[in-house]
């Protein structure tokens, strides 16, 4: 395994989704939830495709604007005004990486700690040890996102999250690309990013397993509400609807060897 990142540990942030509902035209994206996100905790957001997972993580970035209640950010509403310096303390992988094409590895890797003033070698030190982190190989972080695999593109996405070492990780499906050896590689790396340095994580993941490894609790959402909040044991064993049952079960095993 790697050397443990260069990263200090923080308080987290604590947020919350209050009575948050959110439409696009006719459909409803999320409708009145509510939950908590403590300082410092891991949380796993699951469910099926267009439960309202990624529209969570939008309203709690400030990316969108919930239609009726509101996100706290340490107890206090987050306002307009205040979301530029949210980001700033949040390192987020939005689906599909959100790269800047235009920009190198390097260049997209050096937006936020520019803007914060770091040197040029500064940068470039960081991200050099970022990569060895996620196993990009050397070279990478000179080329442009088209000139990367999507594993390649999507380790840089983390990497870029992790750069100036923000108190939240709000993450969107961050493996989705790798190959399982690397996935289940980062997967341990991340976890342990995860418990040793006290940010708030939010994850977004299709995987079941993925996310009861990386968090003990694990929020399962359909059609915009949240159908079970708890331990994947109480998801398996105590399931609240058949829905979560069937969610559960479906999780392919592998084939028992005669
Ligand atoms: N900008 C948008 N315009 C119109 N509809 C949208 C928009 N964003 C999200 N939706 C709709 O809102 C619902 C929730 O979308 P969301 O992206 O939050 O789901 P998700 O659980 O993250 O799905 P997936 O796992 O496929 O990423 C879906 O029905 C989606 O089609």
């Amino acid at each position: 395994m790697s050397a443990p990142p260069d990263v200090e540990t923080t308080a987290g942030i604590a947020f919350t989704v209050e009575l948050a509902s959110k439409r696009y035209g006719k459909v409803c994206a999320l409708d009145r939830i509510e939950l908590d996100f403590a300082a410092g905790s891991t949380t796993a957001l699951i469910g099926s495709s267009g439960s309202g997972k990624s529209t969570v993580l939008r309203l709690l970035l400030g990316l969108d604007q919930p239609d009726s209640g509101c996100i706290r950010i340490d107890g206090r509403r987050l306002e307009p005004a205040d979301v530029l310096a949210l980001r700033r303390r949040v390192g987020y992988v939005i689906q599909d990486g959100g790269l800047f094409p235009h920009l190198t590895a390097l260049g997209n890797l050096a937006l936020l700690p520019q803007y914060l003033g770091w040197s040029r070698e500064h940068i470039r030190t960081r991200a050099e040890e970022l990569a060895a982190l996620t196993h990009l190989p050397p070279g990478a972080l000179d080329r442009y996102p088209a000139e990367l695999s999507g594993g390649q593109r999507q380790r840089v996405a983390l990497m870029r999250a992790l750069m100036a070492n923000p108190d939240a990780l709000l993450l969107d499906e961050p493996l989705g690309a790798l190959d399982p050896i690397v996935r289940h590689e980062l997967q341990n790396e991340l976890k342990h990013i995860f418990d040793q340095l006290g940010k708030t994580v939010i994850v977004v993941t299709h995987d079941l397993a993925e996310a009861a490894w990386f968090a003990d609790r694990l929020v399962l959402l359909r059609r915009g509400a949240v159908v079970q909040d708890g331990s994947f044991e109480e998801l398996r064993d105590h399931p609240a609807s058949d829905f979560v049952r069937r969610f559960v079960e479906a999780q392919r095993r592998l084939p028992e060897t005669p």
